[in-house]
């Protein structure tokens, strides 16, 4: 387990993702005339030869970068990373001064985009990875369409699985107990986000923007109570399993599950998260990861009056929650 993360001077980015027409641009434009004092420079990124969403962002001082002609995700991912690059260099003094005035990134992806590879390119290029921190995932999430979007695609099971911050939106478009029925529906999905409900993607921007949730620096605030209800209607292809452990585990065990699960499972492993205690470690140990890439380091020290446990969560699909939990109940140290 390796790749530490430093305390940090880096440039937070905010990827923004859901599905098509649930709110994004809205939410943009509210990030934008917000008054916040902020200096973002914005990517968005969508579909077809000409920019409409460009159009549709209001007129502020941050400049918008586009990419235009292919999906975020795939083709233009090269495109995400020279943008990135000008950002950088303006930034170091190295390139267009003129692009220098910004102290955090948002990224719009299409409302088709797999969020992953927008989110591994800040843990795969190493350049990227010193310059710019990933901050959260925030998915936009139509309450009036999203089980329709949900029955039919993955796009938008991955959006909701990837999601740090889930906006629910277009809340005033359903009833008190649609909107409960699809709360529960995506808390079961991934209990890790944070869910807000909104009108108009009107939020607080310091729910969204500078919350370190990537980093895991906060407490992970699970509520696995939640997925024991028995509320299921729907059979998703995604859906989270949730660990907890109050003995110590063993480092030696956990790596050979983990070379095991990478493996074997890693592509059916969206993202998983957590804390873990470690017998002989005097500090928390986060544990994150998108896929096969994870990181690992750890936090601050376990305090006196606290209880030293393990929890984590993994979303994804086909989970072999058997598996799984021997597995990660063989890790538990023996003394
Ligand atoms: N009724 C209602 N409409 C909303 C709400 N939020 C956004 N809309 C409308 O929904 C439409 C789509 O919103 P956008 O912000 O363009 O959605 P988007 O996710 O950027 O769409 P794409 O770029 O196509 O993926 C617009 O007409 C918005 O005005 C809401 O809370 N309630």
């Amino acid at each position: 387990m390796s790749q530490a993360v430093e305390a940090d001077s880096r440039i937070p980015v905010t990827v923004l993702t859901g599905f098509l027409g649930a709110g994004k641009t809205t939410l943009l434009n509210h990030v934008l005339t917000a008054d916040h004092g902020q200096k973002i420079a914005v990517i968005v990124n969508e579909f077809g030869e000409v920019g409409i969403d460009n159009q549709l962002v209001v007129g502020a001082d941050e400049e918008i970068f586009e990419m235009n002609n292919g999906c975020i995700c795939c083709t233009v991912r090269g495109d995400l990373i020279r943008i990135l690059g000008e950002l950088m260099d303006a930034k170091r003094g190295a390139g267009d001064s003129r692009k220098a005035n910004f102290d955090r990134v948002l990224i719009e992806t299409t409302g088709l985009a797999d969020p992953a590879p927008v989110a591994q390119t800040f843990f795969v290029d190493e350049e990227m990875a010193e310059f710019y921190k990933l901050d959260a995932i925030v998915t936009v999430v139509d309450a009036k369409h999203a089980d329709q979007h949900l029955d039919d695609g993955h796009e938008a099971q991955e959006q909701v699985a990837f999601a740090d911050v889930l906006l629910l939106n277009k809340t005033d478009l359903v009833t008190e107990n649609e909107l409960k029925k699809l709360e529960h529906r995506l808390i079961a999905m991934n209990p890790a986000a944070k869910l807000y409900h909104t009108r108009q993607s009107q939020i607080d921007i310091h729910h969204i923007l500078g919350i370190g949730a990537f980093d895991l620096e906060k407490k992970l605030e699970l509520d696995p109570g939640f997925l024991e209800e028995e509320d299921h209607d729907h059979d998703d292809d995604v859906y989270s399993l949730f660990f907890r452990e109050e003995q110590p585990l063993d480092l030696v065990k956990l790596e050979r599950f983990l070379q095991e699960w990478l493996t074997d499972h890693g592509t059916d492993t969206f993202r998983y998260k957590g804390v873990l205690h470690i017998k002989g470690v005097k500090q928390r140990i986060v544990f994150q990861g998108i896929h096969m890439l994870f990181s690992s380091y750890p936090d601050r020290d376990w305090r006196a009056d606290e209880q030293r446990v393990s929890e984590f969560v993994i979303i994804g699909r086909n989970l072999d929650t058997e598996w799984f939990n021997e597995q990660f109940a063989n890790c538990v140290a023996t003394s």
